[in-house]
């Protein structure tokens, strides 16, 4: 089975996923770095020159790649949700998890990272408010959630795992 982290940016996907991919060894895969191996572009650059639609296309096909293979850690880019299709790829072969974090938070974790275009604006929280409340329907995907905002990255991980041992993916 797979294990997919979706959530907010710096809600600490790419960072718990690498930790849980290596106790559970397993082979651990970022979307968004699977993007820019598929474009060639880093992600700022992709979203200047071609814009957010293109860079949703882009995401949408290497999610479609990466869902159909097996027993990977896969860290999705926060926006992922944003179409059904994507959701259901994840899904087809395991569990899908949903991290999340206060606003305050997420800006405290992102705000000295000049690799998230969709922040790069003159009041970063306000725009994580904004783009939270737009995306707070498409998030509830999963009934598997956690609020990391007082946790530890190796806490996130454990309750990952617990999550994982007690669901009805285990067996497959
Ligand atoms: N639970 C946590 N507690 C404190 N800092 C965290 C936590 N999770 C992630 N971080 C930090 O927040 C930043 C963003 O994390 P990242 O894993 O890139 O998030 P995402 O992939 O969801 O955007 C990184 O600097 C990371 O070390
Ligand atoms: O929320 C989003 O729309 C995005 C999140 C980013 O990934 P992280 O969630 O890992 O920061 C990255 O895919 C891109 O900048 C767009
Ligand atoms: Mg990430």
């Amino acid at each position: 089975m797979n294990i997919s982290l979706i959530g907010f940016m710096g809600t600490g996907k790419s960072s718990v996923g690498q930790e849980l991919a290596q106790n559970l060894d397993y082979k651990f895969v970022d979307l968004d770095e699977e993007i820019v191996k598929e474009d060639g572009r880093p992600i700022p650059d992709i979203f200047a020159e071609d814009g957010e639609d293109y860079f949703r296309d882009v995401e949408t096909k290497v999610t479609e790649k990466i869902g159909s293979r097996d027993n990977q850690v896969i860290a999705t880019g926060g926006g992922v949700i944003l179409r059904d299709q994507n959701i259901a790829n994840l899904k087809q072969n395991g569990i899908v998890i949903l991290l999340q974090a206060t606003p305050e938070e997420i800006y405290n974790r992102t705000k000295d990272d000049d690799n998230r275009p969709l922040l790069e604006v003159e009041d970063p929280l306000a725009k994580i408010n904004s783009l939270l409340e737009e995306r707070k329907e498409s998030y509830q995907c999963t009934p598997y959630q956690i609020d990391t905002t007082e946790l530890s990255i190796e806490e996130v991980v454990k309750k990952i795992e617990e999550i994982v041992a007690g669901s009805e993916f285990r067996e497959k």
